[in-house]
């Protein structure tokens, strides 16, 4: 069992993900999580020291280090991931792919007290302009997240939902 989760900030993936893990019985790795741990330090120091260029590296390396760590896990992304450095070929050609879909009224709904630990998110002066941030990123990266072979949407996307989803994906392959 490879998984792994894509999606916007705020879709789900990691609190998903943990709970796919377990069930599933296999390790759990979030991205970011991984990041922060190697780094000592938090996204949000990491962005504002070092930017965002030194950020997309670090997630590139420490992406290719857990799928060569780990035979099987449930690993979530952070929103941006697919769409750097080849990332999202790493991803398809390691294991499956999953695109947590959730609409931006509700991205919204979930981050508006949460934006300051997503440094691309913070800073907003309102709801309004946190709505236009999520639109106008999810239209530059809706081409990255439309390539993975699952898709799940908001509100009905479960563990259970998942397992079956992956079940008649097996059995279709
Ligand atoms: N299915 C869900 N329904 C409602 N809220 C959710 C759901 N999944 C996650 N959340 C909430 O949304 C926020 C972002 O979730 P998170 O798992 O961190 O998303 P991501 O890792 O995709 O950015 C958290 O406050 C979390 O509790
Ligand atoms: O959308 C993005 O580019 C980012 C999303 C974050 O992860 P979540 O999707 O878990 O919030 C984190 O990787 C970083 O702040 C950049
Ligand atoms: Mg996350």
């Amino acid at each position: 069992m490879r998984l792994h989760l894509i999606g916007m900030p705020g879709a789900g993936k990691t609190t998903l993900g943990r709970a796919l893990a377990t069930a599933y019985e296999v390790p759990f790795r979030d991205l970011d999580q991984e990041i922060v741990r190697r780094e000592q330090r938090s996204i949000p120091d990491i962005f504002s020291q070092d930017g965002e260029e030194y950020f997309r590296e670090r997630e590139a390396a420490v992406l290719r280090d857990l799928i060569a760590e780990l035979p099987s896990l449930v690993l979530s992304t952070g929103g941006g991931t697919p769409c750097f450095h080849q990332n999202l070929d790493v991803l398809l050609e390691s294991g499956l792919t999953l695109y947590l879909a959730v609409p931006v009224s509700e991205l919204v709904r979930r981050l508006q007290r949460q934006a300051a630990s997503r440094p691309l998110l913070a800073a907003l002066p309102d709801a309004a302009a946190l709505e236009t941030r999520l639109t106008e990123t999810l239209a530059a990266r809706q081409r990255f997240y439309d390539r993975a072979p699952l898709r799940c949407a908001a509100p009905t996307c479960s563990v259970e939902a998942v397992r079956q989803l992956v079940e008649r994906y097996n059995a279709a392959v």
